[in-house]
This record gives structure tokens, sequence and C-alpha cells, in this order.
């Protein structure tokens, strides 16, 4: 089994698991981009040219790229793994019995290519052929009996790995629910995963990749809000104290709202001691610290200490034992700001210390960045930032080089 793991935002990036858009993009029309949490309808050819010209960034820079749906085909080569992907996926209470034991029945017929591509651009009523009963002709031609999941692309949210575990999450919106079914098949049946221990799950209170950020080794901020609820992050908090891969969780509230969806929407780490953040959020951002005076023998009897909520940037600073968290502002002027944080220029992707990855469309963060000394490689993101997510949230790193300790 390769070791896989990450202790930091900012390790050396070594292996990243991307979703390449596919299908399940051209099931977006007017009528369901917003239940489906897209802001607009993408170009599927340019945005996959866009996303083809981020790995491509990566992978010259060394890192190696997996693609989830190669994993997701992998995994459907065993006969355990595809009936699981195919009865968690017909389990959905909108099927009726009859129509179930059709879609079953017909989806073992498939390749592990073609189930991958039903399992991740759904089916529509009018695209089954038989089983047609009660349900089929109650249902709208147009009516998804398996839903398609074009958030797929923002792979961070659905798992984020924690030293050497993976923690599947569990996310909030309906729309997005079953991402999770399909990451944590992969990690279960993938031989390439094989024997990785798990944390959390989707059976857990809401936690999303997008709000837990590794600010350093056992140092991990946790953003609270419209997708990871209090209960999700003290979920989180005890099983990671539990099995030892941090020593503080920093719970941040965040606005209940679309631009700042996830913490990594209005912040991230670009160096061991530099962050880009949001102006507007920065002063009024606060962190609870939470730690655990002593080990406990099951996660469930842990007693959660928790500070007095300070400023975000103090507490942090405090937990990673540094004098100051740097901050470097998105944007120059506030509606500037406004503008680049909404086009995700807060959401950068580290490859490294002082190296990070960018929309090239935010001149006046990156030009701060650039400044700040961190070397910004642009990408094109016009088609992929429709879905409202940047180059964090479209990549779930899964190795990365220890920091050294020398910082
Ligand atoms: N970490 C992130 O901020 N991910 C972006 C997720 C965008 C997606 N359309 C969503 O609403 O969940």
């Amino acid at each position: 089994m390769a070791t896989h793991g990450a202790d930091s935002e900012v390790g050396q990036l070594q292996t990243v698991m991307l979703h390449r858009p596919g299908p399940e993009l051209k099931r977006l029309t007017p009528r369901n981009n917003d239940k489906l949490l897209f802001d607009g309808i993408p170009w599927v050819s340019r945005a996959q040219e866009e996303h083809d010209a981020f790995a491509e960034a990566l992978s010259t820079r060394g890192v190696e790229v997996l693609y989830l749906t190669d994993l997701l085909t992998e995994t459907l080569q065993s006969e355990v793994a595809r009936n699981h992907a195919i009865t968690t996926a017909l389990a959905g209470l909108h099927l009726g019995d009859t129509l179930r034991a059709y879609l079953a029945t017909a989806l073992r017929d498939h390749s592990a290519e073609e189930l991958t591509e039903y399992l991740t651009a759904g089916i529509r009523n009018d695209e089954v052929r038989g089983g047609h009963g009660l349900v089929t002709s109650l249902l709208a031609h147009d009516d998804f009996l398996i839903d398609p999941l074009p958030n797929l692309l923002f792979t961070r949210d659905s798992s984020v790995w924690v030293r050497d575990r993976v923690a599947v999450t569990s996310l909030a919106m309906p729309a997005r629910a079953r991402e999770t079914q399909l990451t944590e098949l992969i990690y279960t049946e993938h031989p390439r995963f094989r024997g990785t221990r798990k944390i959390h799950g989707w059976h857990h209170e809401h936690v999303e990749g997008g709000d837990v950020l590794l600010l350093a080794p056992g140092v991990i901020a946790v953003g609270v809000g419209e997708r990871t609820t209090p209960a999700g992050v003290e979920r989180l908090a005890r099983q990671v104290f539990h099995a030892q891969l941090a020593h503080t969780v920093l719970a941040v509230p965040i606005a209940q709202e679309r631009a700042t969806m996830h913490l990594d929407t209005v912040c991230t780490m670009v160096d061991v001691d530099k962050i880009v953040m949001y102006p507007a959020v920065a002063d009024s951002l606060q962190a609870y610290a939470v730690t655990v005076p002593e080990a406990t023998e099951t996660e469930d009897s842990l007693h959660l200490d928790v500070s007095p909520a300070e400023p975000f940037l103090v507490a942090a600073a405090k937990a990673m034992g540094i004098d100051t968290l740097h901050q470097i502002d998105t944007g120059l002027d506030p509606v500037t700001a406004e503008r680049e944080q909404w086009d995700d220029g807060n959401n950068t992707l580290a490859l490294a210390p002082r190296v990070a990855v960018a929309y090239e469309r935010n001149d006046e963060t990156n030009d701060r960045l650039e400044e700040a000394g961190i070397e910004v490689v642009r990408i094109a993101g016009s088609e992929l930032g429709s879905g409202r997510g940047g180059p964090r949230c479209m990549s779930c790193p899964i190795s990365r080089e220890p920091l050294p300790t020398d910082g």
C-alpha cells in the first residue's frame, strides 16, 4: 500500500485527486442549476480545456494527478464494489420497488466504465427503456432516477486527509449528498487505498472538506456555517483528538451565505505563516480553540476544552506556535475585493510553501500575492468558476510532504 496523507496546506504536493468535468455537467439546465448549486450553465468543452490545463500545471510541477472517475472505474472491477455502488445509488425512496429492481438488474449488465458514467451523470426517467410501471409513468420525463453529480468537480469537499487518515465527509446540500458514497467506496475498495484508516463518514454530522484547513501539523481550522454544522465540528474534533491527529481544532464561525459557503472561500494558506484572506471578514473572523486536557478510552468520553472566542489570526498563530500569521488581502479596494472573493481569489491551492495555483482573472489579488513573495501559477477558470469554486475546491490532496521541522 502506498503511503498517503497530509499534515499541512502547504507541504510539497505529491498526489492529488481531481475530477475532470464530464457528462454530468451536461445535465445542468436553467431550471435545475440553482438546485444543483451552479450559478450558470457551463460550456462543457471549454471547462474541460480549462481543467486539463489545471491538471497539466500540476503534473508539470511533479504532482501525481489521480482522476476520481479512473479510481472509481478501477474500484468497480470488483463484484463487491459494484453491488455496493448499485445498491446505494438506488436507495432513494423516490424509485419504488419495481423500478429499483429493474435498474439494479440493468446496471449489473454494464461495464465498469459505463457504470461510472451512470453513477456520476445520473439517469433520467426518459432514458430508461424498460421497467415501465407506475413510478416511471407518473414521474416527469426529465426527472432523475439517479441524480447527476456536477459538483464532483470540487473534490475538496467529499473527502479530506488528516495525516494518514482520510475523513469521508458528510455533505450538507442534498444535491451533493451522494458524492460521498463514491469517495467512501474508492477509499474502501480500491487496491491503492486498501487498509487506509478512515474517520468521519457520510452517516455523521455535516462536515465539508472546504471548511477544513490544516493550518500546521496538529492544528486544524474548521469553518462552521452554511455547510459544516456546530455538531459536525465537534464530531470531527473528537475523532482527530482520539486518533492523535491534532492537538488543537479551531472552530471558526462564517456567515451562512453562498459567497462564504466554506472557510476556504475566505482564506487559504500560501506559506507556513501566510494566509490570503478576504479583508471584509478578516477583522471580524473569530475562532474558538478546542483542545483536550487528557486522553480517554473512547472518543465519546473525551472532555473538550473550549477557549473563549478570539480573533482568528491571533488564535491561529497561538495554536501554530508562531508570532504572527501574516495576512495577504484579496483585492485592493473593497469593491475589487468583493468581486475577487466571489471569483475565488482566496481559493488558492498551495503546491509548496510560497507556490500557489490561482485563477488568472483575479489580477489584484494575484499581484498582492506576488508582492508578498508568493509564486502564482495562474490558470483560466471562466467556465470552471460557474460552479463557484477555485483551485483549492477542485483538488483533494492525497499526499503532501511533511513540512521540514525548521519551517
Ligand atoms: N470548497 C469549496 O468552496 N467548494 C466549492 C463548492 C461549490 C459547489 N457548487 C457547492 O455549492 O457546493
